[in-house]
């Protein structure tokens, strides 16, 4: 039976049990098992050539911390209509500003600072889900626009020095980064900050090299080469887990309409209190 009545805002079904401290599903692995990336003690690299899905990984991580109680997104998009469904509900979305970058990654960095003042007072190495501090996920859509197009060579080398001090510092306090970049090369991820990626995914590739760029040096010598995907084949990439072997992926699809589905709800379930007030549907 349905019921036109509208439920109260407590008893909304979706959403609310969803935690960034839970396994997030992205896909499935060449044996159609559910793959599931534990993001919040670990940093997201994806990297490949233009086209091959990079920007589907990243919206399934961005609908899933939509949805997920008390965390908050930051999002950086040039292109503006990668993230962009996800603007209404995000603490910030940077776009073509390299200004509002440097000034977000700085604010991060000293939130993510103050975070450890914290957890050293309280004698921990890490926050918890029973801590009370929301997750803060930080999502960059074309990394390289960032740091080597937008604004000048200062502000292109502060970017990723504050980029490389949020990676480094955010696992542990509760602040992931998600990055993306369609250029696998060596002035865009060095290896140092590659490796502050506790999850590197290599979508289709031009070259050995590029896909031994983003998983490692010496994977794609071993059989893991991004470049022997189809480039038909979106969406599908070599997935490695800090300490473990690229395992082949398919990365679960939003279309666009799905996009919009979720971030319209994600707006709703996170509408203000004031908000449920005006519709009669206060908790
Ligand atoms: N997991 C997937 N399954 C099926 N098709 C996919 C998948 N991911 C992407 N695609 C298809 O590939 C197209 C390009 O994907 P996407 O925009 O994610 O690539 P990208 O790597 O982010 O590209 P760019 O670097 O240009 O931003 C999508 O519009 C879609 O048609």
């Amino acid at each position: 039976m349905t019921s036109a009545t509208p439920a109260p805002a407590s008893g909304v079904p979706v959403g609310p049990g969803l935690s960034m401290f839970d396994p997030l599903f992205i896909g499935i692995d060449e044996f159609g098992q559910p793959v599931y990336l534990d993001v919040i003690y670990r940093n997201i690299l994806a990297a490949g050539e233009p086209g091959g899905g990079k920007s589907g990984l990243l919206n399934n991580i961005a609908g899933t911390a939509a949805l997920c109680d008390n965390t908050r997104l930051v999002l950086f998009d040039a292109k503006l209509v990668e993230l962009g469904p996800w603007r209404d509900i995000a603490d910030e979305f940077v776009g073509l500003d390299i200004d509002h970058g440097l000034n977000v990654l700085r604010r991060l960095l000293v939130v993510a600072s103050n975070r450890y003042a914290w957890l050293l007072a309280h004698r921990r190495r890490k926050l918890a889900p029973t801590d009370g501090l929301s997750v803060i996920v930080t999502i960059i859509d074309e990394l390289a626009m960032f740091s080597t197009v937008l604004g000048t060579k200062a502000q292109q080398e502060e970017f990723s020095t504050l980029l490389r001090g949020l990676v480094s510092l955010g696992r542990a306090c509760g602040m992931p980064v998600v990055a993306a970049t369609q250029r696998p090369s060596w002035d865009i991820i060095p290896a140092s900050l590659r490796d502050l990626f506790g999850y590197r995914a290599a979508f289709r590739c031009t070259s050995l090299n590029s896909s031994n760029i983003i998983l490692g040096q010496g994977w794609a010598e071993q059989g893991y080469t991004a470049s022997d995907i189809s480039p038909t084949n979106q969406g599908a990439a070599y997935l490695l887990a800090e300490g473990g072997v690229p395992r082949r992926i398919k990365a679960a699809y939003l279309t666009d309409a799905d996009i919009y589905n979720i971030a319209d709800y994600a707006a709703w379930i996170r509408r203000p209190a004031g908000a449920r007030l005006d519709l009669g549907l206060a908790a």
